[in-house]
């Protein structure tokens, strides 16, 4: 949070005293009437802390008021609260109430709304206990509930939720998005969130998360020229599957066929089923470093206990794309000694497995693991999940993937997404951006596929190309 805090720091000194708080009260306001609908005579309550987020849901509460609302005012923490949006609450007819006071639960139970303003970036460790049992009552309010800038509760830079926190319908943020407004778990408790520019721009190379939309992913995508053919498109060698689980190979392929790769090499001992399916394949059942030149690897979906074909493609001196298997037999060190990129792509269980943690210890912490496995393998690691993120162990923002879908939880769709990510590899995308234009189009092309229904991983591969053509416009 220092970045917008520097920014914050900057933007003041240039306007009157309030100013910006004016402008988030007014956004927060005007998006608080729009969720209420009839804004006259409904019931709002406002929690407020001791900070500027209290400021905020105040100054707000008075403009609500002003238009016809019953707003009542909570004060956790009575004298601190602040005061020009107390006093700015009164004028406009708003009441005040202590938090202790024993009308206040059955005030929250009967709101239509209740505005969130306890803590925001100024926010230090869990909720406080009276915090708490306040918000076990605002769970079981039937109100509508509106976060200031973000939940209380959760830590606005990791994504992490130690305790109790506040869950939103809505979260009315200012200047920029927060981390924990991005990742999960916090990312749950903000339900949806609504940005309000307060003329607050944080120079973007000190941003903590990036998310890339459309534009930025068409102008990434390796696109063929009058020059090509195929091998200057690249080729990219899959080294997957295993006699015991041949799909896998299948699956990893049909998504490096779909990923702007010039061909597809296929090395290991489930040639057969990759032809019988693909035959555009170029198959071989010699070891990867005698299979021939090729642009990019993959290994590890599906390979079972070959340690040997794992530690042949570590040697390759081009980018190396280790999932799955590949992942638990690769050698730590002949990671960090490769010299070409390497892009890892584990999901929590095999993330906390190389970083010895419990897996629910990354769930909780996916942002400070995806930092921490790069930097130990001195790698690309895009960590799977509910939010997918993609660290660069050079540092600078990490990436976070906004078109997953739960739908996307369904065996083999790893498969496709590693194919696809080692195709963009072979293209020749550098490990950062493969990773997270794979995420992006294997997220659209799940939607695609499962259109609110369930889906199998060899249908999201064949809905690539149309997330191909939907971000190219
Ligand atoms: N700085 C600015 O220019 C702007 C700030 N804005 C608002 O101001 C907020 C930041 O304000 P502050 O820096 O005052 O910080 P906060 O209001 O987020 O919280 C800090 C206050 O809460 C207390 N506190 C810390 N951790 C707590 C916890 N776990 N439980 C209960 N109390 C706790 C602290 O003692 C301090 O008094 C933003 O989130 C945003 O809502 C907006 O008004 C826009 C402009
Ligand atoms: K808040």
């Amino acid at each position: 949070m220092e970045t917008v805090r520097a920014a914050e720091r900057a933007l003041m000194a240039r306007l009157p005293e309030g100013a910006l708080m004016q402008r988030a009260a007014a956004g927060l306001a005007a998006a608080c009437a729009e969720l209420l609908g009839r804004v006259y005579g409904s019931r709002v309550v406002l929690l407020v802390g001791s900070g500027d987020n209290g400021g905020d849901a105040l100054y707000a509460g008075a403009r609500l008021a002003r238009r016809g609302a019953g707003v009542t005012a909570v004060l956790l923490t009575p004298g601190r609260a602040h005061a020009g949006g107390l006093a700015a609450l009164r004028r406009a007819g708003g009441t005040v109430a202590t938090a202790d006071s024993a009308a206040v639960d059955e005030l929250v139970l009967r709101a239509d709304l209740v505005v969130d303003g306890i803590v925001g970036i100024g926010g230090k460790g869990g909720l406080r206990p009276d915090a708490e049992r306040l918000a076990g009552v605002v769970a079981r309010s039937r109100a509508a509930v509106v976060a200031v800038d973000l939940p209380s509760g959760v830590d606005a830079d990791t994504g992490e939720v130690r305790g109790a926190a506040l869950r939103a319908d809505l979260t009315v943020t200012f200047g920029a998005y927060k981390p924990g407004l991005l990742v999960d778990p916090a990312r749950e408790y903000a339900g949806v969130v609504r940005l309000v520019g307060i003329g607050l721009e944080p120079p973007p190379a000190e941003a903590v998360l990036e998310a890339l939309q459309h534009a930025d992913v068409a102008r990434l995508l390796p696109l063929p020229t009058g020059e090509s053919d195929k091998y200057r498109r690249g080729v990219v060698g899959i080294a997957a599957g295993s006699a015991r689980y041949p799909g896998a190979a299948v699956l990893a392929v049909s998504g490096a066929l779909r990923g702007g790769a010039g061909a597809v090499r296929y090395v290991g001992p489930a040639g057969d089923a990759v032809i019988a399916r693909f035959p555009e394949t170029l198959v071989s059942d010699a070891g990867p470093a005698k299979a021939g030149r090729v642009q990019a690897w993959v290994v590890g979906p599906g390979a079972g206990d070959d340690a040997a074909a794992v530690a042949e493609v570590l040697e390759a001196d081009v980018p190396v794309l280790l999932d799955a298997d590949g992942l638990r037999l690769a050698d730590r060190e002949a990671v960090r000694r490769r010299t070409s990129p390497t892009l890892m792509t584990p999901h929590a269980g095999e993330a906390a497995a190389l970083l010895g943690v419990r897996r629910e210890e990354v769930e909780a912490a996916r942002l400070a693991a995806v930092r921490e496995l790069a930097a130990v393998y001195r790698a690309t690691v895009l960590l799977k999940g509910s939010t997918t993120l993609v660290a660069d162990f050079a540092g600078g923002p990490v990436r976070v993937n906004a078109t997953g879908t739960p739908w996307l939880a369904t065996a083999g769709s790893g498969d496709v997404l590693s194919g696809l990510a080692g195709s963009l590899l072979a293209a020749g995308l550098r490990a950062p951006d493969a990773g997270s234009v794979a995420a992006y189009l294997h997220g659209l092309a799940g939607r695609f596929a499962a259109q609110g229904a369930p889906t199998g991983a060899h249908d999201v591969a064949s809905h690539i190309p149309r997330a191909w053509r939907d971000v190219r416009g």
